[in-house]
């Protein structure tokens, strides 16, 4: 039997039945996730923690759901029967006997000892007081993206979690697809396109017409529009590519020049686009990056390189030039790579390893990028005049 398994985030290939047999007799390190907020996100992340570890050759590590916390108990239990009755893929494997509980609040699922990490998939306004809250009880914090509303407030929970020393990082799961390090391997290392002069991004999702006008993405008071909602997945691929370029030195983007058109009804960024230069990069680099929810993107410009899916790429096309410059005779390769569930379970696999290896940050998404993208974002919503309603940011922008 040939299988495939990764043991830590390298792959390594165990070509006897013998091998396979004993790695599987290896317990996995189990990860105890606590929930709050039973909403949409939520249950796509618990679904994919029941999935079961091998779908994706993974062995090392697993998940338990042993809380939910809504702020209505019975939301919290209907969530459960819905989406984990018997727990995560750790429980339903039998490494670990603890059911999940329903919880009336998200102080309980912080008090809870069966719990060590804390997923938060609330509305953005809320992800600085409960990540803080989390924190303070001594709990590891994934929280969804954007991690906070301003680069401020990620200041105050960095410092916070690394007093205690805890785990603490922003959900992007683009940057755990393993399709995402392959890519920067063919860039990077195999250098198959050369240097990268231009990086244009889009991630666009027609939302007015089709979401509730009480939506959170179109409420000004939970601090919608496309920014902070979508823009965190034009923005993955400029900093894992352009920032993250070996060429770069991190080396932060040297300009940034924005425009945003509001949605008038609310006063949320209905079309925002945004460039950043990189001029340590080749004859100088830009990323083009764009977000919207008033219509679905992207168009499809002549490409060398195009990632399908900005959030939840499944496949890269590789278009070289047959003749000449242009772009009229080419040929294209498709690589494609099956994700399991949604994808988040890659994420949460090596949330689960840096936990279990006592890391307190992510190298692969570094507070520092976290608080990179939020000042970005600061800059882009001031050139765009998208001024939040008082009180919702809880640090002040000057801290
Ligand atoms: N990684 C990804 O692919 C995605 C990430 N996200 C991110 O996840 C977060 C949540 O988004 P999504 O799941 O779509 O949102 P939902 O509105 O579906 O769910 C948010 C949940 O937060 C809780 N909540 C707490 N305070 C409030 C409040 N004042 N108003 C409304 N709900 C509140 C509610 O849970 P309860 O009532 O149980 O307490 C609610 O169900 C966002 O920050 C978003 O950016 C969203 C979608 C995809
Ligand atoms: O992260 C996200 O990706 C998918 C969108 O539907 C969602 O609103 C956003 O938060």
């Amino acid at each position: 039997m040939i299988k495939i398994i990764s043991l830590s985030t390298s792959t390594v290939a165990a070509n006897s039945s013998q091998l396979y047999i004993i790695m599987s007799e290896v317990k996995p390190f189990v990860l105890r996730w606590g929930i709050i907020g039973a909403g949409r996100i939520s249950s796509s992340f618990v679904k994919d923690l029941v999935l079961p570890t091998e779908g994706r050759n993974v062995v090392d590590v697993a998940h338990a759901v042993t809380a939910v916390g809504s702020r209505s108990i019975a939301k919290a239990e209907e969530f459960i029967t819905k989406f984990c009755p018997e727990g995560g893929c750790a429980q339903k494997a039998g490494f670990v006997d603890t059911k999940p509980v329903a919880r009336s609040s998200y102080a309980a699922v912080y008090a809870d000892e069966n719990v060590d990490v804390i997923y938060i998939g609330t509305p953005h306004t809320s992800h600085y007081e409960d990540s803080k809250n989390a924190l303070e009880a001594g709990k590891h914090v994934l929280v969804e993206k954007p991690a906070t509303l301003n680069q401020a407030e990620f200041k105050v929970l960095s410092v916070l979690a690394k007093s205690k020393k805890l785990f603490l990082m922003e959900a992007v799961w683009t940057r755990f697809f393993p399709l995402t390090f392959a890519l920067e391997d063919i860039i990077f290392k195999e250098e198959i396109i050369g240097e990268i002069r231009r990086l244009q991004s889009d991630f666009s999702i027609d939302f007015i017409d089709v979401v509730d006008e009480d939506n959170r993405l179109l409420d000004i008071n939970l601090a919608g529009g496309g920014l902070l909602d979508l823009g965190p997945y034009p923005l993955v691929w400029a900093l894992l590519l352009l920032y993250r370029h070996p060429n770069n030195n991190r080396m932060a983007p040297e300009q940034i020049r924005a425009s945003m058109v509001k949605y008038a009804k609310t006063g949320v960024d209905l079309h925002t686009d945004w460039t950043l230069d990189f001029p340590l990069l080749g004859p100088g680099a830009r990323a083009s990056l764009s977000t919207s929810i008033g219509v679905n993107g992207p168009m499809d410009p002549y490409f060398a390189i195009r990632v399908a899916d900005a959030a939840r790429p499944d496949k890269f096309i590789i278009r070289r030039s047959k003749v000449g410059r242009g772009p009229q005779e080419f040929t294209e390769e498709v690589k494609e790579f099956p994700i399991q569930g949604m994808g988040l379970n890659w994420e949460a696999d090596a949330v689960a390893r840096y936990i279990r290896d006592g890391e307190i940050e992510s190298e692969r998404m570094p507070h520092s990028e976290t608080l990179l993208e939020l000042g970005i974002f600061d800059e882009i919503r001031r050139q765009g005049g998208y001024t939040l309603p008082k009180g919702l940011e809880k640090v002040d922008l000057s801290v």
